[in-house]
């Protein structure tokens, strides 16, 4: 029978391992990007001092002659060289008393982020003394100075699209091998463990000893496997205690005699029927059985030969009642009774006749019987359809059966009686 209980919603244990090492990669991406980031930085500032500084090494003796010459085309045509492309905003060449011979200058772009600001502020302004040097041995001269500023937002567009492209394979680094940690540590450990898991929820918690048992393979000599060891010792002791519980209960519920249900048994199982006939509407039979002058029996023949007589009777009831359904039981002494599922009174009457037949076949010598030479026994049979609103209407039909039994042996015992 399925449980009414709410089952609660399963998470998954791959889902959630995959989601905590993605944030884990995800965190700890940002932290190497970032880490890239600077150090990317520094190297781009060491690679623009550089060139600017090579650059203004290449036009030094072209720059000097120009303003040694105090030539304009020639110094226009520096700033023209150094002002190519976009990443000078302003140059300026100027003569020994500081006459502007050429410049160029053009917008820097004001917005420029406070990042790009703080890293390349320090390194956007050159200043170069121009020196002529006549050669053979000749003193040299300062003839004047260049002046170069860098553009601040050529350099920001640069630093921004290397520290993106930078940024972004750090990210993807990271995730990478995020997922790979993902697959391997399914496939070493989660899968594992999803195995005993679902081993422990295929487990039938009647017969625990006989789980299934993962084999893990690889994992035979290390903590899973040790785990799996200990939960089948665990469960084999489980199994173990629900057998010996089972065997104390099948020994609690035997007549120690007869080895017949016992009267313990009979008071367990009665109600049960009841309530499954009258679920079921079917009838229930109830039939006593007490065996005749018995008390004469044992002191003619001593209770040895007694007790073997109740065995033998006992044997002969329960050979005879062999439905599943159905239960003999010793209610006490030398009384048996007799509980017959979906039967009515006509076939009680005749399980009743079959019953004492069997004890008749027994022809257990009694010689001291005032009615047969041979051990009889007298019947009470009573039988009920249970009523819906009648739940211990079974104690009735007890009464019934044993005022039977009674009027049985009130009338010369080894007979049936039954109602009405
Ligand atoms: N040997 C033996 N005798 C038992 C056992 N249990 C009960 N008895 C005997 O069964 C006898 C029952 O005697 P009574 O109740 O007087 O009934 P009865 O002699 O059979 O007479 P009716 O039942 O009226 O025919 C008693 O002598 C009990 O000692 C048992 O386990 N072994």
């Amino acid at each position: 029978m399925k449980s009414a209980l709410p089952v609660p919603r399963r998470r998954s244990l791959n889902g959630k391992q995959a989601i905590l090492t993605l944030l884990i990669a995800g965190l700890l991406s940002l932290v190497a990007g970032s880490i890239e980031l600077a150090r990317d930085a520094a190297t781009m500032r060491d690679e623009v001092k550089n060139q600017t500084d090579h650059l203004l090494a290449l036009i030094d003796g072209t720059a000097a002659e120009a303003a040694f010459q105090l030539n304009p085309d020639l110094a226009r045509q520096v700033a023209d060289s150094l002002f190519d492309g976009d990443r000078v905003a302003q140059v300026a060449l100027r003569d020994d008393f500081g006459r502007t011979m050429a410049s160029r200058e053009r917008d820097d772009d004001a917005s420029t982020n406070w990042l790009v600001t703080l890293l390349f502020d320090d390194i956007l302004h050159y200043r170069r003394t121009l020196v002529y040097e006549p050669g053979q041995g000749a003193p040299t001269t300062q003839v004047g100075e260049i002046e170069l500023t860098l553009a601040l937002d050529s350099l920001g567009r640069d630093f921004m699209s290397r520290g993106l492209l930078v940024f972004s394979l750090s990210v993807i680094k990271a995730l990478a091998i995020a997922a790979l940690m993902v697959v391997v540590f399914h496939a070493f450990i989660t899968r594992p463990l999803l195995r005993v898991h679902a081993a422990i929820v295929d487990t039938d918690p009647r017969r625990p000893g006989e789980w299934p048992k993962p084999r893990l393979g690889r994992h035979a000599d290390d903590e899973l496997g040790h785990l799996v060891v200990s939960l089948d010792r665990l469960l084999k002791a489980f199994q173990n205690g629900l057998d010996q519980r089972d065997q104390l209960h099948q020994i609690s519920t035997l007549d120690g005699l007869t080895g017949i249900a016992n009267r313990r048994r009979f008071d367990g199982f009665l109600p049960d029927a009841w309530q499954h006939s009258r679920r079921s509407r079917q009838p229930l039979s109830l039939i006593f059985i007490d065996i005749d002058n018995f008390k004469e029996f044992n002191d003619r023949y001593g209770h040895v030969l007694g007790d073997d007589t109740l065995r033998a009777v006992a044997s002969a009831l329960s050979n005879t009642v062999t439905r599943a359904t159905d239960l003999v039981a010793r209610y006490g002494g030398e009384e048996f009774v007799c509980v017959l599922a979906d039967t009515d009174m006509a076939g009680a009457r005749a399980v009743a006749d079959r019953l004492r037949e069997a004890i008749l076949e027994l022809a257990i010598p009694h010689a001291g019987s005032p009615h047969a030479e041979f051990v009889t026994a007298s019947f009470g049979v009573a039988s009920a359809y249970p009523a819906e609103e009648d739940e211990f209407g079974f104690d009735a039909l007890l009464e019934r059966a044993d005022a039977k039994l009674y009027r049985a042996k009130h009338h010369g015992r080894d007979r049936i009686v039954w109602e009405p």
